[in-house]
């Protein structure tokens, strides 16, 4: 919880705080700590846009009694030694923006993360920034692609815990980064890298999270943000229309989501006799049960069993150094007129571009307040 009005926070010279935000995971792979998870994830408005009337007596007389179990079955063969994969690949990013930053700035800002659901939460992450003198705030979700369900609701989270304070911090958010150079480079290059190693498939597929139809159709911009990233990607890759795929995966519940689905893609791929197949999740900047589990694993099986015969997941971009150069880039873009004494840049990076003026972004992407 945070606690109203700190000494502290006058004590020390001001300072500016990077958040960066995720989805959230549950703390272990068992049913115990997947319903508290699902329960918060799936009671927010932004999520399900169902009447409560409605969705309620599903969620707490169905889902939260069903899925809990089926859940951590599939948690529990994704969970790494050291924690939930998306966890342990945001908290590795978090440290390694932070060293990117203190290499290329005087004065570094604090780098942090927090999960929207679950720990550590955003209320405990502002309170340690409000620790640290912190009186600018930049949030930056790990989402490249602006969504309602992912991005607002990461946004409603801080300023839910915000309207808690009294004297609040400045506070600057980043909506997407779906077609950044740095972003598409960094995904290129991933893919590259696995095809100097393993050849090249027949068909890249590149599977998104979906989202029910519905959002778009109200106005969410989800769908074209995919299909911008998806188009740069091809076009960075010089694939022809015919050596790729865009598709939709993580469909929950019966309503439509976006189409085409992953798993009837992968399925039609199989049967036509694809021989080979390469699935990337650029909507993923981090591995995690949707990529490790349900492409990987669920993923393959359906491919194989509909007539493929060489299937080849490739990971995320999770700690490569181009992403998280990328990542210092947007930060550092955002980041423009905060920069005050002792905060200036050390020098132009090793690709010769101006800190903070990358990349041919030349302002902030979206600010709210200062
Ligand atoms: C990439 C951004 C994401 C969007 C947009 C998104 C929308 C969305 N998700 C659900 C339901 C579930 N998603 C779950 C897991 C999950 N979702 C994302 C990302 C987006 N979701 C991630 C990164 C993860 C993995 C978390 C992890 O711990 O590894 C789950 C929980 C797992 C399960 O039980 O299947 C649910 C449920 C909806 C309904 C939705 C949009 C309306
Ligand atoms: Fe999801
Ligand atoms: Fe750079």
């Amino acid at each position: 919880m945070i606690s109203p009005g700190s000494a502290l926070h006058q004590d020390i010279s001001s300072r500016t705080g990077v958040l960066l935000i995720n989805l959230g995971t549950p703390d272990a792979p068992t049913p115990e700590a997947l319903r508290p998870y699902l329960k918060q994830f799936l009671s927010n408005p932004r999520v399900i846009e169902l009447p409560q009337w409605l969705w309620w007596p599903i969620l707490n007389g169905i889902i939260l009694n069903t899925r809990p179990k089926k859940s951590a079955e599939k948690y529990a063969q994704v969970w790494m030694p050291e924690g939930s994969p998306l966890k342990v690949h945001t908290a590795r990013q978090t440290r390694l923006l932070q060293d990117f930053l203190g290499k290329r700035l005087h004065s570094a800002p604090v780098v942090q993360y927090a999960m929207n659901i679950g720990n550590p939460s955003v209320a405990e992450m502002l309170e340690r920034f409000r620790e640290q003198g912190c009186d600018r705030l930049l949030v930056l979700p790990l989402y490249p692609q602006y969504a309602a369900s992912s991005t607002a609701s990461a946004f409603d989270e801080i300023f839910a815990q915000l309207a808690k304070l009294r004297n609040i911090p400045a506070v600057r958010t980043v909506k997407h980064y779906h077609d950044h150079p740095g972003y598409i480079a960094a995904l290129a290059n991933n893919v590259r890298d696995h095809w100097a190693r393993a050849g090249r498939p027949d068909k890249l597929v590149m599977s998104f999270h979906g989202i029910p139809r519905a959002s778009v159709d109200k106005g969410d911009p989800y769908q074209d943000e995919c299909r911008k990233t998806g188009l740069l990607l091809a076009e960075a890759l010089e694939l022809d229309a015919n050596q790729y795929q865009l598709c939709f995966q993580s469909r929950f519940g019966r309503a439509e989501w976006l189409r085409p689905y992953t798993a009837d893609t992968l399925e039609q791929l199989g049967r036509q006799g694809t021989r080979r197949i390469d699935v990337v999740c650029p909507g993923f900047v981090s591995d995690c049960l949707e990529t490790l589990e349900e492409i990987a694993m669920e993923g393959k099986n359906i491919f194989i069993q509909a007539g493929g015969h060489e299937f080849h997941y490739i990971p995320c971009l999770n700690e490569r150094d181009d992403w998280i150069h990328a990542l210092g880039d947007i930060t550092l873009a955002n980041l423009q007129g905060w920069m005050g004494p002792g905060f200036e840049e050390k020098g132009s990076d090793k690709d010769g571009e101006v800190i903070g003026l990358s990349q041919g972004e030349a302002s902030p992407t979206d600010k709210n307040t200062d």
